[in-house]
């Protein structure tokens, strides 16, 4: 896979807001915000699992990639429910969020992914790379010799289990099938839009970091 290739994947799994958490060093304004707009994030990301789900069950040669997608979208349905009782925990209001500019770009790009017309290659790549940025970089923060503060573990967990790195690996042998047999226009418009989730993802983490 490009992962490797591409230096702005280690810009998306290794920046400052993850290795501030990493360090101990996070100010829980900074994660407050990221709370709050994740969680406007996570409500637009169901209905592009959803638009996968469909591409799959229409266009996939592998049954079983329907039922991968499935289980992630089954598993949003947990998130909803984590985000409300971790914000309340936090004390951060879920409802009338400011949607940051960041956010807003994120929701019109997952807009665009969901079209009919955007191949199943493209879209499964996608969803592979925006699950698996989170799953790197909340990973990192629970390596050996990471000081994330012990009321950020749950969080980091969530996406930085194993489990959740057993389905991210699922995904990504699902995008790499697809890939084997695309055109290579389908290729590079599934690179594309590979770099454009990278860059959401770092956009992302600028918007939670305080960065401008
Ligand atoms: C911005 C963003 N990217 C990815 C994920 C993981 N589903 C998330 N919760 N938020």
């Amino acid at each position: 896979m490009w992962a490797k290739k591409h230096l702005l994947y280690t810009g998306a799994t290794r920046q400052p807001f993850i290795l501030s958490i990493r360090d101990g060093s996070v100010d829980l304004s900074s994660f407050k915000r990221w709370l709050g707009q994740d969680y406007v994030f996570v409500r637009e990301f169901v209905p592009f699992v959803a638009s996968v789900l469909i591409k799959a069950s229409k266009k996939s040669d592998d049954g079983n990639d329907m039922e991968v997608i499935l289980g992630g979208l089954a598993s949003l349905n947990d998130e909803i429910a984590w985000f409300k009782s971790e914000a309340s925990k936090w004390d951060v209001p879920l409802s009338n969020t400011v949607v940051h500019k960041a956010n807003q770009n994120y929701r019109r790009f997952l807009e665009n992914l969901m079209l009919p017309e955007v191949d199943y290659a493209v879209a499964i790549t996608a969803f592979w790379a925006i699950e698996a940025v989170y799953q790197e970089s909340f990973a990192h923060c629970l390596e050996d010799g990471s000081k994330t503060p012990s009321e950020l573990q749950d969080t980091c967990q969530r996406w930085g289990n194993e489990g959740f790195g057993e389905y991210c690996r699922s995904l990504q042998k699902i995008a790499n099938r697809c890939l084997e047999k695309a055109s290579s226009d389908v290729l590079t418009k599934a690179e594309v839009t590979f770099l454009r989730v990278l860059e959401h993802e770092v956009e992302f983490w600028n918007m939670s970091h305080g960065c401008a």
